[in-house]
């Protein structure tokens, strides 16, 4: 459901069912609080008439009499009912404060949940449900109005109706048809103007994608890590023509829906005044023909001035509409990215594996919403303790191949065996355990040296020596002594005494993470290019301590540099979708097959001195 083709009725009543759902005891005190205050503004008009009736016959009767004592009464009812509106309206504002934020923060629990909550990636990857995930983000634009306010508006606008109601039953009083014009005339003009109002939030609706688009150039400009390719390339100007351009055209569709807008606002205008006129001019001649007293007068006219408030809930809307805008997207946001990822059909426990073998049989893979699948009858055996590289060209699923082993995905067709123990039979948790997996965008954590590797199992982050043994393995000791806080050195110069590394020194950094996991209990150990920021011997040598560091554990490797791989136990070569050859390196040099033609064209250009073949 698009967020603005959302009718008010219906958005009124998502936001108001939210509100009431998140905190059902404050949202009943906040109720009673509203009603209050509305009925309080027709009392207050009641006293202040009653008041001026019995002004008169209390004048020269003593301070003691009874019509001074009634005079009093009306005088401090009116008092009353004024002072109290004034003492209820903050408690009023409070509460819906409270209960705003109460609501911002159960629907960032529940986008967290329907987002992080589950354990495979397809709905991040589904662009249609990453755009709901989006959209259900949007209560949280810095250009939309934060949660306490739409509920402060809400509670000032439900008052105004109140009140208003209050004014048109005493001006009834008069005549029936006086409240009912004045109101009338506010609601219908109302409706037209939240049609044309509707109009301008489908403009700014049907371009935000060009916002969007603004957005994406100008932060490309401000980027940091984009500032290198931005200078050299020399696309500064070009990103601010394309920003400038995507933002005009955006805004000259809502400014037109503006203009189109402004005839209505004068005519809605126009019509409210010449109701008031005609109520007014009624009012008037009924008084100078002895129809009705000064007490009644001031009760009229009062009740009248009341009733124009109620063009005030008309702004509410926008307010509503803005409240309730996510949450279309977000109810039933969980059950949807839950629904699209991986689901536990068992729950044996994984600790200890592989034991025996990994084993992938028939598998058949094809990211969804696209036909053409990515692995297409891999039929692949990792004896458990054994070290395998996976290599292949560009996008032939080598990392797709590995989003199956960590069971982001589950193959279309075919199996991944653990043991014997089809993965989609086992805890997922406890599987997930036992891998230790550094992708090839790994992330760099902005904390601390000690932390980036403590997270290899987070349970005992906080074990210096171990973290320390990790560094050292993967030859990251050396380079995180060297910062200015050692240890304690946050990984990124966004803070105060932290420092950036560099692509190979990150690398390193990624190793010991994977290296902690392996030391603290993972038995399958990951490796998606990490090293390849590394030059070529480097990333040999690291490979080969790698593999003498882990031995005994099961370790699969994607490389693209073949030299680096010569150590491993096995190779499998990825092509068209399947393992085209499998063996050790001096098998698969023997054959002639795609292995020995990529790895004498890199050998070739390497002796050429192109290094980083
Ligand atoms: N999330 C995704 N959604 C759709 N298609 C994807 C997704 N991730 C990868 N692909 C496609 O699947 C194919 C295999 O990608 P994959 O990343 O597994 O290849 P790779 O062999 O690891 O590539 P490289 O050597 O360049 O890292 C590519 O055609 C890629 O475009």
């Amino acid at each position: 459901m698009s967020t603005v083709t959302t009718p008010f009725p219906v958005a009124l009543r998502l936001l108001v069912g939210y509100v009431a759902s998140t905190d059902r005891l404050r949202f009943a005190g906040f109720v009673v609080l509203v009603v209050v205050e509305g009925l309080l503004g027709p009392v207050t008009i009641a006293a202040s008439g009653l008041a001026v009736a019995r002004a008169a016959p209390a004048f020269g009767a003593g301070l003691d009499s009874a019509a001074a004592a009634a005079l009093a009464a009306a005088v401090g009812l009116a008092g009353l009912a004024f002072a109290a509106g004034q003492l209820i309206t903050p408690l009023r504002d409070a509460v819906a404060t409270s209960l705003g934020s109460r609501v911002a923060q159960r629907m960032r629990e529940q986008l967290l949940s329907a987002t992080v909550g589950p354990p495979g990636l397809a709905h991040l990857e589904d662009p249609e449900t990453a755009e709901e995930i989006r959209r259900a983000g949007e209560y949280e634009w810095a250009d939309l109005a934060p949660l306490t306010t739409i509920v402060q508006q809400l509670g000032a606008a439900l008052k105004t109706v109140i009140s208003a109601a209050g004014a048109g039953v005493l001006l009834a009083g008069f005549a029936w048809w006086a409240p009912l014009l004045l109101i009338l005339a506010a609601v219908g003009t109302h409706v037209w103007m939240a049609g044309n109002e509707h109009e301008i939030v489908e403009q700014h609706e049907a371009h935000a994608g060009q916002q969007r688009r603004a957005d994406y150039f100008r932060d490309l400009a401000l980027d940091p890590p984009a500032a290198k390719e931005v200078r050299l390339f020399g696309l500064a100007g070009w990103l601010a023509g394309r920003a400038r351009r995507h933002r005009t055209a955006y805004l000259r569709h809502v400014w037109q829906a503006r203009r189109a807008n402004l005839r209505p606002v004068l005519l809605t205008l126009g019509t409210i005044a010449v109701a008031n006129g005609a109520v007014l001019a009624a009012l008037g001649a009924t008084a100078v023909s002895g129809g009705l007293g000064a007490a009644e007068l001031t009760v009229y006219v009062q009740a009248l001035i009341a009733l124009q408030s109620l063009g005030h809930p008309l702004l509410a809307t926008w307010w509503v509409r803005q409240g309730a805008a996510a949450l279309p997207h977000l109810v039933g946001l969980a059950e949807r990215t839950h629904r699209l990822s991986v689901r536990p059909r068992g729950s044996a426990p994984a600790i200890g594996m592989p034991r025996r073998e990994l084993r992938l049989s028939g598998v058949r893979f094809g990211y969804p919403g696209h036909d053409r699948p990515v692995l297409d009858g891999v039929e692949l055996a990792i004896p458990a303790g054994s070290s395998l590289a996976i290599v292949g060209r560009n996008g032939e699923g080598k990392t797709t191949l590995l989003k199956l082993l960590a069971r982001f995905y589950d193959p279309d067709e075919g199996a991944v065996r653990i043991d014997g123990t089809d993965l989609r039979d086992l805890d997922l948790a406890s599987w997930r355990a036992q891998l230790a997996v550094i992708f090839q965008d790994f992330i760099r954590y902005e904390l601390t040296a000690h932390q980036n590797v403590g997270f290899g199992r987070v349970e005992t982050a906080g074990d210096p020596e171990a973290v320390r043994r990790a560094a050292e393995r993967a030859g990251a000791l050396e380079l995180i002594k060297d910062l200015p806080d050692g240890w304690q050195t946050v990984l990124s110069r966004h803070y105060r005494g932290g420092v950036d590394l560099s692509g190979g020194q990150w690398q390193r950094i990624a190793l010991a993470r994977a290296l902690r996991a392996a030391d603290a209990g993972a038995r399958l150990l990951v490796l998606d290019e990490p090293t390849a920021a590394l030059d070529v011997r480097a990333e040999a040598a690291l490979f080969e301590r790698f593999l003498e560091l882990t031995a005994g554990t099961t370790t699969v490797l994607v490389t693209h540099r073949l030299s680096s791989v010569r150590h491993v136990d096995r190779i499998a070569v990825l092509d068209r979708g399947r393992i085209a050859q499998h063996g050790t390196h001096a098998e698969l040099m023997a054959t002639d097959g795609l292995y020995r033609r990529m790895y004498r064209l890199q050998a070739r250009r390497f002796d050429e001195g192109v290094h980083d073949a």
